[in-house]
């Protein structure tokens, strides 16, 4: 058996699988497609690959990096590479810029839904962000659960691609997907709703009952007067349907079981 050395220690620590295959490099900068001389974020960016990537494309980048042997080695390529700021830092607490900004990432999946839950709630300016997360995690935040339904008023989430192990190295165990962020210019609910939306998807995703109808204690007909399946239930809901359904019928005034949580 290998002996593990303390940089095979440090490399597992800080998850350095780093992204190899330049078609998948090409796919993850296009879905975020940012336009030449825009502000893009790249969150752990590691040896560059993507950083160089959103570069050429004539956009400024701030690379955080939060290996100092990275950073070094960052900052002696990046001058070759376009208007790229290296910056020594953690994903998680560096300060976003305080004009529009995107954000591209391939950081480490053990840090994958608390930075994407801080892109949710702390980057104010931000315009868009593709996030590489490990499959499953990204069909979970953006699929049919309670988190894409919390957030939905407020951002789209998108989970693309089929990235395979081999386009990393070294080669993970896992396969990874795409999350895509994308606020709303104008959102389906205000910030002051947010109470009695939660309580209503407390009644929605815990309730009582297998279907959406039963578990809000309203008819069918009223899910389907709104587009709902009568006998739709939660996970097969699309998550954006939820703020439609809350406004008819807790927000109106409606009768369903979280009435009394009206914003
Ligand atoms: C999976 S590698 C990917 C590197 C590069 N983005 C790529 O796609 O090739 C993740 C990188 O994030 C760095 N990293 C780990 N934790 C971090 C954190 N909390 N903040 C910033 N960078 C971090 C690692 O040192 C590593 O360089």
């Amino acid at each position: 058996m290998p002996r593990r050395t303390p940089r095979d220690g440090r490399r597992r620590a800080l998850s350095q699988n780093f992204l190899h295959d330049q078609q998948v490099v090409a796919d993850v900068v296009a879905t975020l497609h940012p336009p030449p001389s825009t502000l893009v974020v790249d969150l752990g960016a590691g040896a560059g690959a993507l950083t160089q990537a959103v570069a050429a494309r004539g956009a400024r980048v701030l690379a955080v990096e939060l290996d100092p042997r990275w950073v070094r080695v960052l900052r002696s390529r990046a001058p070759a590479w376009g208007d790229v700021d290296v910056r020594a830092g953690d994903a998680l607490r560096v300060p976003f810029p305080a004009e529009p900004f995107s954000v591209i990432s391939n950081a480490p999946y053990a840090i994958g839904t608390k930075l994407v839950r801080r892109l949710l709630t702390d980057a104010h300016g931000l315009t868009r962000a593709v996030v590489v997360l490990q499959r499953e995690a990204a069909l979970r935040l953006a699929g049919g659960g309670r988190f894409a339904a919390s957030w939905a008023p407020w951002f789209e989430l998108r989970a693309s691609g089929r990235i395979p192990a081999r386009a990393f190295r070294p080669v993970p165990s896992v396969e990874s997907a795409i999350l895509t962020i994308l606020p709303r210019p104008i959102p389906l609910l205000s910030p002051a709703a947010y109470p009695g939306y939660d309580r209503f998807l407390t009644a929605v995703f815990t309730g009582r009952g297998n279907t959406v109808a039963q578990r809000l204690g309203v008819r069918p007909a009223e899910l389907a007067a709104l587009g709902l399946p009568r006998d739709a239930t939660p996970g097969a809901v699309d998550p954006e349907s939820y703020a439609r359904v809350f406004t008819h019928l807790v927000a109106s005034g409606g009768t369903c079981r979280t009435g009394k949580g009206s914003p």
